[in-house]
């Protein structure tokens, strides 16, 4: 059994830095490790080592964008960027709306090695609102799908959403939601506000997105589902969430938030740029501020990256044909240390329970989000939490270049990724 020896290194940012020794698999001594029959030595410089990431929210493009994205090149980002675990969503081509796609998804997953890529399920046939997809086919092979999605498109009608939630609850299943009412949000290019009214972009307004997580709350609250918000843009979203997880009967409701939303507005927008074009858009100061807070005190859940590549053509164009989504696998701890440990709103136990450990829970994963403990599986991130780097898109591992980070100092870089002992990445290079 190959032994790794992480040198050094201090769990959760907490106390002096102690050795951890992974043999195979597993994590089997913390302590003061004899270093010599180790295999390999990853100096950990009193480093913070955290348990690999989660991303619930991640787009590969893989069916019918391979010129965006593979399961390969998201793979590697998602291993630079100290993740352990991906969740694949369906809006492909063709959609993921069955097990044959979600089969595949997983399978190159598997072959590339780098990270668990979960395929999650189409609710809906073809993303079309209309019929539900095959979603017990899918949990049931050997994907073994338990998220369900449109997301890209919102589960709008209401009865639709009521039997996805009904039925996903028959075998533990969790439907993510899209939250844009359709109606509201018509031909929408940015935020509806003063920056969008100034710059002449249709705006996309709050309440659509909100009433939407509020009929969805209600609805899992009547079913018994469970229901997770997908990338959470809007103070009154967190609102609506802070007081329905308040009350008794709550339910299994959970929410992401992604890190350009922690970091970004749309005072961005003036220079129409369409890297910083995205769904739900970039909202204002405020909102930003509220959706730091509502995830230091747990009203959202966990951080999603929504990683949305896209292929040149598809971003260097005028802003109203240009494809909405960012790049977020590779940057995601750095955003996260700026936006919320500089700040003080979160410390290295909390950003474990946000980017780890709540996801896993959420996704039902056994085996990620664990304790760094003997026994466990070492699934682990080490995180330089002094190193400051700047973003450059072309640097990135993905094929698509849209990072509304670019050229950003930011802090807080990872230094190394470890998949079930294997070291995955490494000092930004990826091990295969
Ligand atoms: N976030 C985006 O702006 N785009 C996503 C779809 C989505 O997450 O809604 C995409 O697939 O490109
Ligand atoms: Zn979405
Ligand atoms: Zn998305």
């Amino acid at each position: 059994m190959t032994r790794v020896l992480l040198n050094g290194v201090r769990p959760y940012g907490e106390g002096e830095p102690v050795d951890v020794l992974i043999e195979g698999e597993t994590i089997v001594e913390i302590g003061a490790s004899p270093q010599a029959d180790a295999d390999e030595i990853v100096d950990g410089g009193g480093k913070v080592l955290l348990p690999g990431f989660v991303d619930l929210h991640t787009h590969l493009r893989e069916p019918g964008r391979e010129d965006a994205e593979t399961v390969e090149t998201g793979s590697m980002a998602a291993a630079l960027g100290g993740y352990t675990a991906v969740f694949a969503m369906a809006n492909t081509d063709p959609v993921a709306d069955n097990a044959v796609i979600t089969e595949h998804v997983w399978r190159r997953g598997r072959e590339v090695g780098l990270v668990d890529v979960h395929p999650v399920g189409a609710v809906t046939v073809g993303l079309g609102g209309e019929k539900l997809a095959e979603l017990g086919t899918m949990r049931h092979s050997a994907a073994e799908v338990r998220v369900f999605s449109d997301d890209g498109k919102c589960v709008h009608d209401p009865l639709i959403m009521r039997r996805a939630l009904e039925y996903t609850r028959s075998f533990g299943g969790l439907v993510a939601q899209h939250a844009e009412e359709p109606r509201l949000t018509a031909g929408a290019q940015a935020h509806e506000g003063d920056n969008a009214a100034r710059l002449g972009l249709a705006g996309w307004p709050a309440p659509a997105e909100e009433s939407i997580v509020a009929r969805d709350c209600l609805l899992a609250g009547h079913t018994g589902g469970s229901l997770h918000v997908c990338h959470v843009s809007t103070e009154g979203t967190a609102e609506i969430l802070r007081w329905w997880k308040s009350r008794e009967a709550a339910g299994q409701v959970s929410a992401e938030v992604t890190p350009h939303h922690l970091l970004l507005t749309d005072e961005r927008l003036s220079t129409y740029d369409p890297v910083n074009k995205v769904n739900p858009p970039l909202r204002t100061d405020a909102d930003a501020e509220a959706l730091r807070r509502a995830l230091a005190d747990g009203t959202v859940d966990c951080v999603a990256t929504d990683h949305a590549p896209h292929a040149a053509q598809d971003k260097d164009c005028e802003w109203s044909t240009a494809k909405p989504g960012m790049l977020g696998l590779q940057t995601a701890l750095a955003i996260v240390t700026r936006t919320m440990v500089r700040s003080g709103l979160l410390d290295w136990r909390g950003v474990a329970r946000v980017m780890s450990e709540r996801p896993a829970e959420i996704a039902g994963l056994t085996g990620q989000g664990r304790p760094i403990a003997e026994g466990e599986p070492a699934n682990l991130a080490l995180v330089d939490p002094e190193a400051e780097w700047t973003v450059r898109a072309a640097e990135l591992a993905s094929l698509g270049q849209n990072s509304p980070f670019e050229g950003m100092r930011l802090p807080g870089r990872v230094v190394a990724t470890l998949l079930r002992g294997q070291v995955t990445a490494h000092e930004g290079k990826v091990r295969r």
